[in-house]
Parts: structure tokens; sequence; C-alpha cells
């Protein structure tokens, strides 16, 4: 594939398509680094083929495989999931490491984490600016306090991170999230696939306390992945016609993006529970008077906003904060590309709000990526309104749905490289 795509679809707009949507990336993170961490008594089943689990299951492999002489390079790309979690395993794993991704991997912050590590005994220097990666990490510390101060209004990764090394800790740990905790279905997923693992905990309030534990053999099974449904929910509401299957996902999932079939619900989706998954289709649409909140579903964030847009909606929005520091300025690539369409998105007070009022489609855009996948796949479904949408840089999909073309092109979109 070259490196732009230019997608189409001719003829009635009418979708119907039984998409495999590969396992959660966010699960599959977890179920390797909780793997890892029980020497293998814990199995990982239907790993995802997303690339940044592919590069955090290969980095752990060969962690446990290599010779812990000198200072091992870990790169974990444009992975932050992986970075976040393998800053904390790496700090509990003896040896040493210089732990680094992309360039814009050195601006996406972890300087709460380091702290947060460091109060607890852990060996972290930075090897570039004081707050961002690359980190040298002296591994295998020895742990000096059990409690722990965190903010949580940065990145949950941070907490799911320190969860995850816990039970291995002589001590154990004890979470206290100051500020408003962001991405909470994210922590909680984590202490749920922790249980699943036989590690127990107790969360009261602003507390999370996880004592010394061992691990339990134990198979943790991933599900499809949540927040690539979201863009086949685009697709169906975007669509003149849907009967679209999403096989073996569940509506009762670990993943808080999940919530995405309740908020399409009033875009025009339906979705039923079918034997072996759901099923999308084309329903009343009842648009939400009040504002959206999306502090616990950043991911779902560019899928809802484009969608919105698309269908002239001036929603508004909370909760997008921490877009700033995701793979790039998810607030100002979006209005950077929604300004195409004549459409505006501006903040007043941390309240986000889409202006369509000038809503027009152009024969064809050209739809900028700044490394980040989820730009791809939430412009991706214009297609269906705009005649040629050329997406810049199509394999950025990788990080998290690496079929995601081949899977437009199964629903009838043409797709070709240019
Ligand atoms: O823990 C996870 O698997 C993730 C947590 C979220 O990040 P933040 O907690 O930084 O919002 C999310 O955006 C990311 O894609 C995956
Ligand atoms: C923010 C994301 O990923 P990460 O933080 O793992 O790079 C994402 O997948 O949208």
């Amino acid at each position: 594939m070259g490196k732009n795509v230019l997608v189409s679809f001719n003829g009635t707009k009418n979708i119907q398509a039984r998409i495999a949507l590969t396992g959660s990336k966010s699960e599959c993170n977890r179920a390797l680094v909780i793997s890892a961490l029980s020497n293998g008594a814990v199995k990982v089943e239907n790993q995802s083929n997303a690339a940044d689990t592919v590069t955090l299951g290969g980095i752990l492999t060969s962690l446990a495989a290599g010779d812990n002489t000198g200072r091992r390079l870990v790169d974990v790309g444009p992975a932050g999931t992986a970075m976040r979690f393998l800053t904390a395993y790496l700090a509990v794993l003896p040896g040493k490491y210089h732990l680094t991704g992309t360039e814009r991997m050195k601006q996406r912050p972890i300087g709460v984490l380091v702290d947060a590590l460091r109060s607890i005994g852990a060996n972290i220097n930075y090897a570039g600016e004081p707050g961002f990666p690359p980190l040298d990490i002296d591994g295998g510390f020895a742990q000096t306090a059990a409690r722990v101060e965190i903010a949580g209004d940065i990145s949950s990764q941070y907490l799911s991170a320190l969860l995850m090394v816990a039970p291995q800790l002589p001590q154990g740990l004890e979470l206290q999230i100051k500020g408003e905790l962001t991405s909470r279905p994210y922590v909680q997923m984590t202490l749920d696939m922790l249980a699943e693992a036989g590690i127990r905990h107790e969360w009261n309030g602003n507390r999370i306390v996880i004592r010394p534990q061992t691990f339990s053999a134990s198979n943790l099974t991933v599900e499809p992945d949540w927040s690539a449904a979201s863009y086949w929910y685009s697709i169906a509401a975007l669509a003149a016609g849907a009967a679209l299957e999403l096989p073996a996902l569940r509506a009762q999932s670990l993943q808080g993006d999940s919530r995405i079939r309740q908020i399409m619900q009033d875009f025009g989706v339906s979705t039923t529970q079918i034997e072996k998954g759901i099923s999308l289709s084309k329903g009343p649409q009842n648009f939400p008077a009040t504002v959206l909140d999306l502090k616990d579903c950043p991911d779902l964030a560019q899928t809802i906003v484009v969608c919105a847009a698309a269908m002239g909606k001036n929603l508004s929005f909370t909760g997008l904060e921490t877009l700033k520091i995701k793979e790039t300025d998810r607030i100002a690539a979006l209005q950077n590309e929604l300004a195409q369409l004549g459409v505006t998105l501006t903040e007043d007070n941390k309240v986000y709000t889409l202006n369509c009022d000038n809503l027009h489609f152009p024969d064809r855009i050209f739809i900028r990526t700044y490394e980040d996948h989820r730009m791809a796949m939430a412009f991706a479904p214009l297609a269906l309104l705009v005649r040629e949408v050329e997406i810049e840089e199509a394999n950025v999909v990788a990080k998290s749905y690496p079929d995601f073309w081949a899977h437009l092109e199964q629903a009838g979109f043409n797709v070709t490289s240019v």
C-alpha cells in the first residue's frame, strides 16, 4: 500500500457486512504485562494484532530471554500505553534499561508516574527533558514506602501501570488519587483483569489498595476492540442503510468504549445483541440536548465529533482535556480538518462546541493524520458523503486496527493507494 489512500463509495449507501474486529489494544496490553509478571502462569488468548500490542509483546518476550548485562535499549515507538506500563514494569525488573519511543513520545508527559515510582524507592532518571521520555531505569528497587499520592487527571495509564506491579512489591501499594480521575473505566479494566488473574484489591473513594499477592494460573481472553467498533457505528450513522455484524463483541465489556453503543443510539444506530456478537442497524435519531461528557472514553472523541459534524449537529462536549497529550494534539487536529467542511470546534471554559451552520461537503478532501490512527479512522467514514476522501499516511491505522482498510473494502468502500 502506498503512503496515502483514496476512499470512495459508489452506488447506494447501504452497508452490509460482517466485520471481525481485532482484539482490544487495551485489554491485550494488560494481559501481556500480567502474563509476564506471572512468569507465564497467566496465559493470553485471542491476542490483538494492533501494532502497539505486538511491540509490547515483543519487548516482554525479549526481556525474558535476554541477558541483563549493560543498559538495554527498549523502544516502544508510538505506543503510549506500552511506555507507561513498561516504566513501572522495568522499575521492578532487575537490570538497567533505556526506555524510549518516537519523537512524539518524547513530548507525552510521564513525570507523574516517575515521581510516584521514585517516592517508593524506584531508580529512574530522565535521559532527555525532565518529565518526559526517554528514561534511564535501574530496575529491581528496594521498596521504601507503600503509600503513593498520584494525580488522576492527566492519564489513567499511570495508575494502571502501578496497579499491575503492585502485587509483586514487598509492601504492596496504596494509591491515593488526587484530583478528578480521567479515563476511569481503564483503571477498572486493570483491576478486573488482575482479579481474573487472582489478584484482590480494595477501591474506596480515592484510595486503591493492593497487598502483596501471587498470580494464579489463569487464562485472559482478549475481547474485540470497542474503540475500533466505533468507526463502524459512525459508518452506520452516516450510511443510508446498515446491516452490520460485529462478531464476538459483547455489550457487557471490560472496555469503557462500549459506551459508543448508547451514544450512537441517539445518532440513529440501533444495536442488537445476536448469538455471536452484535448487529448494527438504522433506528430513530434523538440527539442529546445536554452536553456529552467523554472523560471516561477519550478514544471515542474523534469518532463522535466527526460523525456529529458530518450530520450537522451543533453538539457540545466536556472531558476532552487529555486529548492534547495523545498521539497528537487531537483538538488542534480536529479543528484543522473539520475546517474543510466549514465546521468549527471552539472551547469555552472546558466546554467544546461544534458549529456546523456552514457545513458543506466538497467534492474531494485531503485529511492530514498527524501520526494519529484515530484521525485516519474517524474521517474515513466521510467517504459516504464526500465523493473522494484522501487520507494521509494510511499505515497509521496499524497502531490499533491494522485491518481497517481491508475491512472498509469488505464493506463495499473503494480504497486505493495513491
Ligand atoms: O489504559 C489504556 O489502555 C488506555 C487509557 C487511555 O489513556 P489515558 O488514561 O491517558 O486517557 C486511552 O486513551 C488509551 O488509548 C488506552
Ligand atoms: C491514546 C491512545 O493510545 P496510547 O496512549 O497507548 O498511545 C489511543 O489509542 O488513542
